[in-house]
This record gives structure tokens, sequence and C-alpha cells, in this order.
């Protein structure tokens, strides 16, 4: 039977609903601070059992893993999944707010991609701090600066950014998720630029690769400035008459930027992944990824020895690099990434397997799944 409900009434229907959700809201975030108490007594109890007296960490991510894909597969709509997702994920965010405000290190400035996967896998209720170099975003939170970081680790167009891998090489921290973030550029300029006053087109340098073919077409006689990030070109664009910006929304909107011309980049699925590092292992979310670095003689064969152990277990890779080893000259290490958890099994088998042929093998962590 069609809904005969007058304006009125239904606006009445939602203003008791919102009554209901803002009251279960404020339940949920007692239950966050009773959870708190517990991993504070928890702690306390620990270290006067005489075990290390670490930090008490409040910021699980496979619980909120767990927590955003139940919420997404029992979704029932009209909203979709993703949508549903992301008010839960805010609503965790200002939960874990209430237990302890997280202060997040990314790559900055703001108005970066990083910055923008930082917020979405943090949420709004997290404090973002921006960091200058990838180096700078290890650095802060190996210090204990800042509890987590965020860098990027993988364009769909451009590859590996090997100076993320480079640090993990030496780096003690752990990978404690990753962010997945499709990657939309747009041409910006200050509010009231005419296109014919655009001399010049400022982006980071894989911004510039990524929308190569689109500016050849449409300003190929401009001059184009490789620069520190695309947050750094939306800056320049707010602040110097004449100058573009290659960037993304967050961009536009934190520089106040209006949009010359918008889905610029060459290839329509081009996403870039980040990865969240911590300096805590995370338990098994039931759905999760483990990242290794690992290095073996060069000698006929080795790669193929290094990935036997997960084709006999059936493990799927999800990633393999190389980079330099740094250390000896012509020899290489493999970042490879691949299903499961390091508490596994067989995943246990797996690395026990590859630490007998490789001669070095540096497990980088187990996280969840990105979820969003
Ligand atoms: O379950 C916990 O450990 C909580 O702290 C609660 C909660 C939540 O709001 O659901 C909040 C923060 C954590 O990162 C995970 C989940």
């Amino acid at each position: 039977m069609a809904d005969q409900r007058t304006l009125e009434e239904v606006r009445a229907d939602i203003d008791a609903i919102d009554r209901e959700i803002q009251a279960l809201i404020s339940r949920r975030a007692g239950c966050a601070q009773r959870v708190a108490d517990i991993k504070l007594e928890q702690m306390q109890a620990a270290s006067e059992r005489g075990e290390t007296p670490g930090e008490v960490v409040y910021y699980r991510p496979e619980r909120e893993a767990q927590v955003l894909k139940r919420i997404m597969d029992r979704n029932e709509g009209p909203l979709a999944g993703e949508t549903v997702a992301h008010i839960f994920r805010e609503i965790m965010s200002a939960c874990l707010a209430l237990e302890k405000p997280l202060q997040v290190a990314y790559l900055g400035p703001e108005g970066t991609f990083t910055h923008a996967a930082t917020i979405k896998h943090f949420g709004h209720a997290a404090i973002p701090v921006s960091q200058n170099t990838i180096d700078a975003v290890f650095a802060r939170v190996e210090s204990g600066e800042c509890n987590y970081g965020v860098v990027p680790v993988e364009n769909s167009t451009e590859g590996m950014v090997s100076h993320t891998l480079d640090n993990f090489m030496d780096s003690r921290l752990k990978i404690s998720g990753e962010v997945e973030m499709p990657i939309v550029h747009h041409l910006l300029v200050a509010p009231g630029t005419e296109q014919m006053a655009v001399t010049k087109i400022c982006a980071h340098q894989q911004a510039l690769a990524q929308c190569r073919n689109w500016l050849d077409l449409h300003w190929p006689n401009t001059e184009r400035e490789a620069v520190s990030s695309n947050g750094e070109a939306a800056r320049l664009a707010a602040a110097t008459p004449g100058v573009a910006a290659v960037a993304g929304d967050m961009a536009a909107e934190l520089y106040g930027l209006e949009k010359l011309a918008e889905h610029i980049e060459d290839y329509a699925d081009n996403t870039t992944r980040f990865l969240v590092v911590g300096r805590d292992e995370v338990p098994s979310s039931g759905r999760d990824k483990t990242s290794i670095i690992v290095s073996s003689r060069n000698k006929p064969g080795a790669l193929y020895a290094l990935l036997d152990p997960f084709r006999k277990a059936g493990v799927s890779l999800t990633r393999i690099d190389t980079r330099p080893s740094r250390t000896e000259k012509w020899a290489y290490v493999f970042f490879i990434e691949f299903e499961g958890h390091l508490q596994d099994d067989n995943i246990r088998a797996i690395v026990s397997e590859l630490e007998e042929q490789s001669i070095l093998l540096k497990p980088l962590g187990s996280y969840p799944r990105a979820v969003l």
C-alpha cells in the first residue's frame, strides 16, 4: 500500500527516529569509555605482574575492520553499504577520541591525497599531523610523537613508491592497515581566474605523469612545474596569479579553488594505495594481509624458491616488488604481500621455510584488508 503520510507526519517520524539514534550513539559512546577503562586496567594488571608495561593501545584496527565489514554485509538499503559504513566510521572515530584522541602523521601538506586517505581511514575525530617527507612520517611514529602514520605505497599507473619501501628496510614500525583511494585530478585555479590567464601548471611529479595525455592535448604549450605535493601545488595556485594546480577535491576545498576542468587523469581507475604504520602488531581480524621483506642469494632459481612455499600452501600473493638491497651490489630484496595473518598456522609454516633459504626475512606486519 502506498505511503499516505503527510509531510508533517513524516517529519515527526524523522524527529522521533533522530532522538532514538542520538540516544543509541550516546549509549555506544558510553560503552567505548568503559572499554577504555578495561584496556587501562588490563595494562596496569600486566605491569603489576611484572610484564613489560607498554603504552595502552586504544585503537584496535582489527576490531574496526570487523565492525565496518559487518555493517556493509548486513546493509539492506536504501543507502549504499559503503555510505552507511562511512557513517559508522565517523561514529567509531568519535568513540575512539573519547578513549584517546589519535595523532596521525601523514605526508602533507594539507590537501594531499595522503591527507584524504588519513581522514578516510581514521575519521574526522583523529588529529592529522602534516609531515614534509615520508621519512618524517616514519620518524614521528617511531619517536612516539604520533600514534600512527599514513604513507603512499603504490599507484595503479605509476607503480610502487620506492621511498616508502626503502623506509621499511630500516624501520621497526609495523604495517597496521591499508587504505585505497581513487585518485581523481582536477585543474584548479583561484576563483575568477580565466583560462587564458593561466601561464603555469603545478603538480606533484606523479600527478603530472598521471594526467600527461590530457595536459598534452589541452595545454600543450603551458609551462609545467613539478612541486613537492599536490597540496603544495594547490597552495601555489591560491597564492600566485596565473598558476593552475593539478590536485584533488580536498585540496580544492582547503585552498578555495575553482575547477577549470574535472577528472583529467588519463586512466579512469587510477588508484593509490596507502599504508598505515604503527608501533604495535595487529591481531587477526579474519580478513587479513601480510607483508614481508625477503632476500636470498643471487643464484639461479632464487626467486622461484622464494615463491614456491606460497604455491605449495595455496596462498595468494597480492603484490611482489623488488628494491636494491643497499648493502650488497646487485643484490635485491623482495617486498611480498599475501593473504593471511602471521598468526595462521599455514603462514607460520611458509615463513619458517623462507627463513631457511633466505639471507634476510623481515615481517612488516599483518593487517586487515581495506574495508572502505
Ligand atoms: O572495541 C574496542 O576495542 C573499542 O575501543 C571500541 C571501538 C568502537 O567504537 O567500536 C573504538 C575504537 C577501537 O579502535 C575499536 C572499536
